[in-house]
C-alpha cells in the first residue's frame, strides 16, 4: 500500500518536470514544501509544547534493550541443564545410587527427601528422573514419572483423582473416572489401569507430603494412607510393574504421624537438603547468569542478592526471584543495566509484601485495632506521627460502633496492637504523661499505614469505614486535640 503510493505521487512530480524548466522548480518547491510539512508534522510527533512525551517516543522508549536475553533461565519453575547444577553432588549421587536398579529391571526403594524451602528437592530428583526416562527409552521401556504437588489438595479422594489426572495427561489417554461421585477405591484402580497400559515402571514424586493432612483431625493423615496405598500396589499386584515413591517434605517430623503399616511399606531411604550458604547460592546465580544481556549486570549485583539470600535461610528460590525482580525493576525505569541499588529495593518490596500478606491473615478483631491504629498516623495533621494508645482506641470504638461489631476493653486492643510489632508493622514504646498523669502505650508505624489500611480493606467489611475518609479524618484529628489538651 505504502509503496504504491508514493511511487505514484513520485510519477507525476517527474512528468511536469521533464515539461518545463519552470516545472521542475515547482517540483523543487513542492518537494520542499513537502518536507517542510513533514519535518512539522515530525516535530509535532517528537514533543508539544507542554514538554509532555508523546505516544511515539513512549514506544520508542519501550522498545529500548531489555536487561535479559534469557528471562526464562531466571523463572523459578523452569527446568534447568545438569550443568546448571550447583553444590548437590551428594543429594545427587544418593538419588541416582537409589534410583539405579529401575535401569537394571529391579524395583528401587521409596525415598524420603527432605530440607527447608528452595534447597533443590524437586530440581534433584526431576533431573535424575528425567535421564532414567530417556535411558529406559534408549532400551525400549517405559518409565512413568507421576509428579503432583499435594499443597492445594484437600483429601486423599482429590490426591488419587490428582494422580490419575496427571497420568492421563502425560499419556495421552482419558481420564476415565469422574472426579466426584464415584468412591476412591474406582478413582485408585482407574490410576493402576493407566499405569499397567503404559509404563513398565514408574515413580510417584509426592511433592509437599505433609500438608496432604485430609479432612478428619483425629484420623490417620491422609497422606499415611496414600503412601501405604502407592507404595505396596506393586506388592498386590495391583501394579504389575515396579514403583517406587518419592516424598518431599520441608518437614520430616510427619513421619512421626505416619501409621505403622504405612511406615513399614513405605519404609525409605532418607536423602537429606541443606540450606545453601551465601557461597552456593552465589554459584547458582552466576550460572545462571546468561540470563542477562553481557554487560548488563554490574559485578556487585550476584554477591548482593546472594547475601539477602542467605538471610533469608539459603532459599535458592528467593535468590533467583531477587535476581529476576532486580532485572525487572531495571527495565521498567528503563536502565541500560542491574545494579546493587535495584536489588536492594527489590529486596525491600519482597518484605513489605511479606509483612501485608500477615495482615491479610490476622482476625477481624486484630484487623480493627490494627485499621485504627494506622488510621490515626495516616489522618492526622501532624504527617508520620505516633500513636498514643487512648487515641487509637478511640478510633477503635468509633469504627467498631460504625460496623456494629464486638469491642474488646482497652487492654485487649494495646494486646492486639502490640503483638503486630512481632510483624514489624509497628514499634511499640512506653510513654509517661507527667507526673500524676499516669502511662500509655505509643504506636510507630514502620510499614506504610495506607499500604496497611489498603490491603485490610480489600478483605473485610472495613470497606463500610473506608468510604467515609472525611468523617474518620475529623474523628482522627478530634481525638489528637482531646489528648493533647487533656
Ligand atoms: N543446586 C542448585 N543449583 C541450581 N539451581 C537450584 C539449585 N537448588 C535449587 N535451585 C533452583 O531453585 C529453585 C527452587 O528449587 P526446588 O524447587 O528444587 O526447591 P525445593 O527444595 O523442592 O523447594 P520446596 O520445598 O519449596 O518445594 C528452582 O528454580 C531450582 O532450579
Amino acid at each position: 500500500m505504502v509503496g504504491s503510493d508514493s511511487s505514484g505521487a513520485n510519477q507525476s512530480t517527474v512528468e511536469s518536470s521533464e515539461d518545463s524548466p519552470s516545472g521542475m522548480q515547482r517540483t523543487d518547491e513542492i518537494a520542499e514544501g513537502e518536507a517542510e510539512t513533514q519535518e512539522k508534522r515530525g516535530e509535532e510527533e517528537s514533543s508539544d509544547e507542554s514538554g509532555q512525551r508523546t505516544i511515539r517516543e513512549m514506544f520508542d522508549e519501550d522498545g529500548r534493550e531489555s536487561v535479559f536475553v534469557n528471562r526464562d533461565l531466571v523463572e523459578p519453575d523452569t527446568i534447568i541443564d545438569e550443568e546448571r547444577i550447583v553444590g548437590r553432588d551428594e543429594q545427587l549421587e544418593s538419588v541416582v545410587s537409589y534410583l539405579k536398579p529401575t535401569l537394571q529391571g529391579n524395583r528401587p526403594p521409596n525415598m524420603l527427601l527432605y530440607g527447608p524451602a528452595g534447597t533443590g528437592k524437586s530440581l534433584i530428583i526431576g533431573a535424575v528422573t528425567h535421564q532414567i526416562i530417556d535411558l529406559c527409552k534408549s532400551k525400549g521401556e517405559r518409565f512413568g514419572v507421576i509428579d503432583i504437588n499435594c499443597q492445594p489438595i484437600n483429601t486423599l479422594d482429590q490426591a488419587v483423582y490428582e494422580l490419575v489426572q496427571t497420568v492421563a495427561s502425560n499419556t495421552n489417554s482419558e481420564v476415565g473416572v469422574p472426579e466426584t461421585g464415584v468412591s476412591t477405591k474406582r478413582k485408585y484402580r482407574r490410576l493402576y489401569e493407566l499405569i499397567n497400559e503404559n509404563y513398565d515402571s514408574v515413580i510417584f514424586i509426592l511433592d509437599e507430603i505433609d500438608l496432604l493432612v485430609g479432612r478428619r483431625a483425629n484420623d490417620e493423615p491422609a497422606y499415611s494412607k496414600l503412601l501405604y496405598q502407592l507404595s505396596r500396589a506393586s506388592n498386590t499386584n495391583e501394579i504389575e510393574g515396579r514403583v517406587s515413591v518419592a516424598a518431599l517434605t520441608n518437614d520430616p517430623k510427619f513421619m512421626e504421624d505416619i501409621d505403622g503399616r504405612a511406615e513399614s511399606s513405605f519404609n525409605p531411604r532418607d536423602v537429606y537438603f541443606p540450606d545453601y550458604d551465601a557461597n552456593q547460592l552465589r554459584e547458582i546465580l552466576k550460572n545462571r547468569k546468561d540470563a542477562f544481556r553481557k554487560d548488563a549486570l554490574k559485578g556487585d549485583v550476584i554477591p548482593l542478592v546472594s547475601a539477602f539470600a542467605a538471610q533469608s535461610h539459603g532459599d535458592a528460590r528467593k535468590a533467583i526471584d531477587l535476581f529476576r525482580g532486580a532485572g525487572d525493576l531495571a527495565d521498567e525505569r528503563g536502565d541500560d543495566a542491574v545494579s546493587e541499588d535495584h536489588v536492594r529495593e527489590s529486596q525491600e518490596e519482597i518484605d513489605k509484601d511479606r509483612s501485608l500478606k500477615l495482615v491479610e491473615g490476622l482476625t477481624t478483631q486484630k484487623k480493627i485495632s490494627l485499621y485504627s491504629t494506622a488510621a490515626v498516623t495516616r489522618y492526622s495533621k501532624q504527617t508520620g506521627s505516633s500513636v498514643p494508645s487512648p487515641v487509637g482506641f478511640k478510633i477503635y470504638q468509633w469504627v467498631t460502633d460504625e460496623l456494629d461489631a464486638d469491642q474488646m476493653t482497652r487492654e485487649t486492643y494495646v494486646k492486639y496492637v502490640k503483638e503486630l510489632s512481632t510483624y514489624g508493622l509497628v514499634s511499640t514504646s512506653r510513654k509517661s504523661r507527667g507526673r500524676g498523669g499516669g502511662m500509655y502505650m505509643e504506636f510507630t508505624f514502620t510499614g506504610d499505614p495506607v499500604a496497611i489500611m489498603d490491603r485490610i480493606v480489600e478483605d473485610t467489611r472495613l470497606e463500610a469505614i473506608s468510604s467515609q475518609t472525611d468523617l474518620l479524618r475529623s474523628v482522627v484529628n478530634a481525638q489528637l486535640r482531646e489528648f493533647q489538651n487533656s
